[in-house]
């Protein structure tokens, strides 16, 4: 397949504004264009993700993505993002595109996914982000890692527990993780939290969100590290 002959994005700029108060400039509506061609090229070798009909991207993995960090955090802001277990590079990549003067650290444990992501980003030429090859447990102790980011994303790694585990060790003081969870139950709250003190954090808020399209609900849970 020719990249000409590889499905368009829809252009869905208005509901970017609606939803979320937030309008890409052409240029960074190109690259989410450009984003999906190259995922969608890359699945043809690799399994990258199940997510390709285009709608369903825009949704699942462009909005999503972003949805949980402007809700918090203003799009000038200037954060050291760690994007863990970031398979085809989400929620990271199309933070480094929206969040420009943010710099993103796209780590995962498959060689694979990280040479594919280092093409990438050379190819789209994002100059903010970078891909990193590792295991959270071990990446997290590791001087130049520890302690050192404002804000980690973790979206489908594991249990809310492990996602904390995983993250904390990477925030400085103050920091906030934002695990993406689909639905959202008591029982997981109380996992969560019955580890949260002993790892060094605290629930500081859970937000759901209503998916623009299909309406699918989803959570994201703020962690701050104290
Ligand atoms: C289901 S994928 C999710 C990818 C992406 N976050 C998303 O939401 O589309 C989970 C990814 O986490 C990575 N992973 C699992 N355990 C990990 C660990 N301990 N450290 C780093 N990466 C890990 C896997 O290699 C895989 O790419």
């Amino acid at each position: 397949m020719t990249q000409s002959s590889l499905p368009a994005l829809p252009n869905l700029d208005n509901l970017w504004q609606t939803t979320l108060g937030w309008q890409p400039t052409p240029e960074q509506t190109h690259l989410m264009e450009r984003l999906y061609e190259e995922i969608l090229e890359g699945n043809r070798q690799l399994n990258l993700t199940r997510i390709t009909e285009p709608k369903e991207f825009w949704e699942k993995h462009l909005w999503d993505s972003l949805a949980g960090v402007f809700a918090r955090f203003p799009q000038d802001c200037a954060l050291n993002v760690i994007d863990i277990g970031t398979g085809a590079g989400f929620p990271g990549l199309p933070h480094a595109i929206a969040h420009p003067t943010s710099s993103i650290t796209l780590l995962d444990s498959t060689r694979k996914k990280i040479h594919f992501l280092d093409r990438l980003i050379a190819d789209l030429g994002i100059a903010n982000a970078i891909a990193l090859l590792g295991r959270a447990e071990q990446i997290g102790r590791a001087p130049p890692h520890h302690q050192k980011y404002d804000l980690a994303l973790l979206r489908a790694i594991g249990t809310a527990s492990l996602c904390a585990q995983y993250a904390l060790p990477f925030l400085k003081l103050g920091g906030t993780a934002i695990l993406y969870r689909g639905r959202w139950s008591e029982q997981e709250q109380a996992e969560l939290e019955s580890g949260l003190h002993q790892w060094g954090g605290a629930i500081a808020a859970i937000e759901p969100l209503k998916l623009p399209l299909t309406q699918s609900t989803r959570h994201c849970i703020y962690i701050e590290k104290n």
